[in-house]
């Protein structure tokens, strides 16, 4: 058998009718693209001049099955930035094959987006971290990888990227840089990490033995998400820039009470959401793209508004 008859991505070609099919539709040629993480779809509200899509209209798109992710494409601007944001993304534990769960990267690509800003809900390992934490990512481990499911597997197209991409420069430092620069105005700095974040393929949440380990292993925070995308991301050459909110502290101790749940995680993001949008708008307003295509006159330099 061919190795492409066991893969399950999709062909330039398949991605590029979808990026053509939504190019025809609107006008707006984003540089940026932000995915939304659980509870965090608020972000996707603040665009200005939207034209959205549900996921089920879009040709090839899956469709989001979580509470908590709209599942909606929407594209518009932000402090006059033109955007496109996904309201929602996919998941491992959804039963999507990983790379259709990683499909709206290459979209994002095919768009012209040259930046990914990337949120999720996660929970806390390290011990000086709270909840309500907004942690950067400067890296990450990726367990299913480990076991073999990574999205770039099956048969290269070097179209999007090379056979054997390089991640230790997965996480954009001149945007992490922007991140705490553009905290530290907002205020934000007691309350802004830097860290590692763990993906597991969920649904469940870890046990204690679980997080102990992944704790020892170097991980900050544990989630379910934003590495595949990352993967898929950085192999057609877009930069990226990740940040989890931390909703929950991961349980490590028998002794305790603590059981995470969606609920909560949902919650967190709505005490935090306010926040999260200032950061991330205002970083995109300062992303310097060699193509920028943005009308400056628009801009809105009010680090406070938003
Ligand atoms: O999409 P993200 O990574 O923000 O979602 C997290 C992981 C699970 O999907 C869910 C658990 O509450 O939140
Ligand atoms: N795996 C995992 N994902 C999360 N998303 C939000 N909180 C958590 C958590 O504690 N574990």
């Amino acid at each position: 058998m061919h190795p492409e008859e066991g893969n399950a991505g999709y062909s330039y070609e398949e991605c590029r009718a979808t990026a053509d099919w939504l190019l025809a539709q609107v006008d707006i040629r984003p540089l940026v693209g932000i995915v939304c993480g659980s509870g965090l779809g608020g972000l996707a509200e603040m665009l200005k001049d939207q034209v959205a899509f549900n996921y089920k209209d879009i040709p090839s798109f899956p469709q989001s099955t979580v509470h908590g992710h709209a599942g909606r494409l929407v594209f518009g601007t932000l402090k006059g930035r033109a955007c496109v944001c996904m309201q929602g993304r996919f998941h491992l534990y959804e039963g999507y094959p990983i790379q259709k769960i990683t499909l709206p990267m290459r979209i994002f690509k095919l768009l012209g987006v040259e930046t990914v800003i990337l949120t999720n809900a996660a929970g806390g390992l390290n011990q000086d971290y709270r909840v309500g934490d907004i942690m950067i990512l400067k890296d990450h481990l990726n367990m299913p990888g480990f076991a073999g499911n990574n999205p770039l597997a099956g048969l290269n197209d070097e179209r999007f990227g090379v056979r054997f991409p390089c991640m230790s420069d997965a996480y954009d430092r001149d945007l992490q840089q922007l991140a705490f620069d553009v905290g530290a105005e907002l205020g934000y700095s007691d309350f802004l990490r830097k860290g590692v974040y763990c993906v597991l393929g969920g649904p469940s949440f870890e046990t204690i033995a679980e997080c102990r380990m992944l704790h020892t292993l170097g991980a900050d925070a544990v989630g379910m998400s934003t590495v595949h995308e990352v993967l898929v991301a950085r192999h057609c050459g877009m930069r990226c820039f990740a940040l989890s909110l931390i909703t929950n502290q991961a349980v490590m101790d028998y002794e305790s009470e603590e059981k995470a749940n969606h609920e909560e995680v949902l919650e967190t993001g709505k005490l935090r959401a306010e926040q999260l949008e200032r950061l991330v708008s205002n970083m995109v307003l300062r992303i310097q793209h060699n193509n920028n295509n943005n009308n400056n006159e628009d801009d809105d330099n009010d680090i406070n508004s938003y």
